[in-house]
């Protein structure tokens, strides 16, 4: 059963992605969160006592703190590499607001700036369809920059976590595809490649949820619930790690499981490493298991060629020094041989063909989305569909 499909894993594989809890936001009304604590004695609105950073560069805050005189701290968020983001309610625009406080490392302090350069051009550029999230302002606050943005939902991630990893109703996915597409468009336009893109990257814009019977029962005939999201909208977030130019570049980007045989290899990628990554998200969201489940670069190119056929020649020949040593005579991937234990090879074996894959979650008849699959997944960037191509394809066209 899909739901449990990562319980019955080995302990190593299952994946471990940090996580806030799901919907923080606390259930009092704001009026009464928003009271008392951070005002002086008369009355004015404080600033939280000096405090340091904890080892890692952390802000250290505490709930219903101000963080400035302007923004009250409610929740935490999130956390990532970059910072912490905590839920703030801002006293001059009334509103509830999602502040990513960044490490007072040098590092991460420069990576904001271009952050928020990157999140300026959407702004600027924005003919009002842009899927990513909007930020509302930045300050440098006791050596952390904070970026303000729109508050938004829960992640993707965090949704299929809730509903104990089940895959979403295909019309729902496409619904997803159709809008993280074409924010991304809308970020290749602007030359930018966003190189991170994962369901934790994919917020919801509203919390709001129903609960449904699910049509699976458990051994004792209980009806399953789960979760939908009320409305299907959704932005992108987590510009960290983007890149501004059309140049092709040979560092090494995306989160594991989204990374893209060009990168592994590396040939150099650019704009369509970020369509490899949605042809991972579109599958993940469909099946409720990341295609790719591993954290290893040779069982992760044995997992492509079992899901995907042989990579091609023109492309294993190329690869650079550090992965040439996957391969035999220069082109055959040195699998199982290579294999680090019995079961990194079991791990592999487990998979099935890409479409025999999405057929046991996606009647045939809809074989439409396999197809688009394959496009995203091309192992060839050049034969890799580009955003609007993949807009334009027939998945999108169809209502069943
Ligand atoms: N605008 C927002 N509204 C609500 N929650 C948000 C918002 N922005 C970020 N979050 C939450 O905070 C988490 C961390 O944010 P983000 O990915 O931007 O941080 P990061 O440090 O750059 O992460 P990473 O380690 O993936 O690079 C997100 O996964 C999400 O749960």
């Amino acid at each position: 059963m899909i739901a449990n499909g990562f319980e019955s894993m080995d302990k190593e594989r299952v994946r471990k992605r940090p996580r806030m809890t799901w919907d923080e936001a606390p259930a009092e009304p704001e009026a009464k969160r928003a009271v008392i604590k951070g005002h002086g004695s008369d009355g004015r609105i404080l600033s939280p006592p000096l405090r340091d950073d904890d080892r890692d560069g952390h802000y250290v805050f505490s709930l219903r703190d101000n963080l400035t005189p302007r923004y009250k701290i409610l929740s935490k968020m999130g956390e990532g590499t970059f910072g912490r983001v905590l839920e703030c309610w801002d006293r001059d625009t009334k509103e509830y607001v999602a502040i990513k406080i960044i490490r007072s490392i040098k590092k991460y302090r420069d990576a904001a700036m271009i952050e928020i350069d990157v999140l300026q051009k959407l702004v600027k550029s924005d003919k009002g369809r842009t899927r990513c999230v909007q930020m509302k302002n930045w300050f440098d606050y006791r050596n952390h920059i904070c970026i303000v943005f729109e508050k938004l939902g829960p992640s993707l991630f965090d949704f299929l976590k809730r509903n104990k990893y089940s895959a979403f109703p295909l019309a729902l996915v496409r619904d997803f595809g159709c809008q993280l597409l074409e924010s991304v468009a809308y970020m290749h336009e602007l030359q930018l490649v966003h190189t991170d893109l994962k369901p934790e990257n994919i917020l919801l814009v509203s919390s709001e949820n129903v609960k449904l019977p699910d049509n699976k029962r458990s051994a004792a005939n209980e009806t399953h619930f789960r979760c939908l999201p009320k409305s299907s909208a959704i932005k992108l977030i987590d510009f960290g790690s983007t890149v501004c130019d059309n140049r092709i570049h040979h560092s090494i980007v995306q989160t594991r499981h989204y990374r893209s045989p060009e990168v592994i290899l590396g040939l150099g990628w650019s704009y369509q490493c970020d369509l490899w990554s949605i042809g991972c998200i579109l599958f993940e969201l469909c099946t409720g298991e990341a295609l790719f489940q591993t954290h290893d670069n040779l069982e992760h190119l044995a997992m492509m060629e079992r899901a995907l056929g042989p990579l091609p020649e023109h492309m294993t020949r190329k690869a650079s020094r550090g992965a040439e040593k996957y391969f035999r005579r220069g082109c055959r991937l040195n699998w199982p041989e290579g294999a680090n234990s019995r079961e990194s090879i079991r791990a592999v074996k487990r998979l099935d063909r890409l479409k025999d894959m999405v057929s046991k979650h996606v009647d045939n008849t809809r074989s439409r989305f396999a197809d688009l699959l394959y496009g995203l997944l091309a192992y060839d960037p050049s034969e890799r569909l580009t955003a609007n191509e993949a807009l334009d394809h027939p998945f999108f066209k169809s209502s069943s």
